[in-house]
């Protein structure tokens, strides 16, 4: 994925001080300018849905297929605001959970997070890409069919 057009860091409203900032190899991801404590909700990303046939015919063949979460019922969910934006880790120090009723993620802190921290979130199983972070090499040639939808197999 190609993030050189964006820049180094990227303005953000956020009542912890969560900042967007550009890593080397993952591209853009969210980090900790103060100290957050075990159970803060750090983020509430309202989603827009696309529906099965619209994502199947449209979305998944875009860029959105990056950021995308399964919702259920062949629905997919884009999350707005910082929710496309936490990278993955096999180590995350957020969890999430979405609250299909209300149309929203909401994210919390799953330990204390240190100041300059980067914030992540576990994807699933099936990466579409070499994970930078674990150095391990998990690249899942058929992400389309995967991928995010692991994510619904954990549905927190
Ligand atoms: C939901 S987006 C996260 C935000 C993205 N970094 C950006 O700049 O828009 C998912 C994409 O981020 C990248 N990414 C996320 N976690 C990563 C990791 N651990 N190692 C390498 N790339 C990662 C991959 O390109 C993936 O398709």
């Amino acid at each position: 994925m190609d993030t050189s057009e964006y820049p180094l860091c990227t303005p953000h409203l956020n009542p912890h001080g969560l900042e967007i900032r550009m890593h080397p190899t993952k591209g853009r991801g969210v980090y900790a300018s103060r100290p957050i404590s075990v159970g803060t909700v750090v983020e509430i990303s309202p989603v827009l849905l696309f529906g099965r046939e619209e994502y199947e015919n449209h979305g998944k063949h875009t860029l959105l297929d990056h950021y995308t979460f399964v919702w259920g019922n062949g629905e997919m969910a884009l999350p707005l605001g910082l929710g496309s934006l936490f990278n993955h880790s096999s180590s995350p120090n957020v969890n999430y959970i979405k609250k299909k009723d209300m149309g929203y993620i909401e994210y919390t802190a799953a330990r204390d997070l240190h100041v300059g921290e980067e914030l992540c979130i576990f994807y699933g199983p099936n990466l579409w890409f070499e994970d930078s972070s674990s150095q391990q090499i998990c690249v899942d040639k058929d992400h389309g069919k995967q991928g995010w939808e692991a994510i619904a197999q954990l549905d927190l």
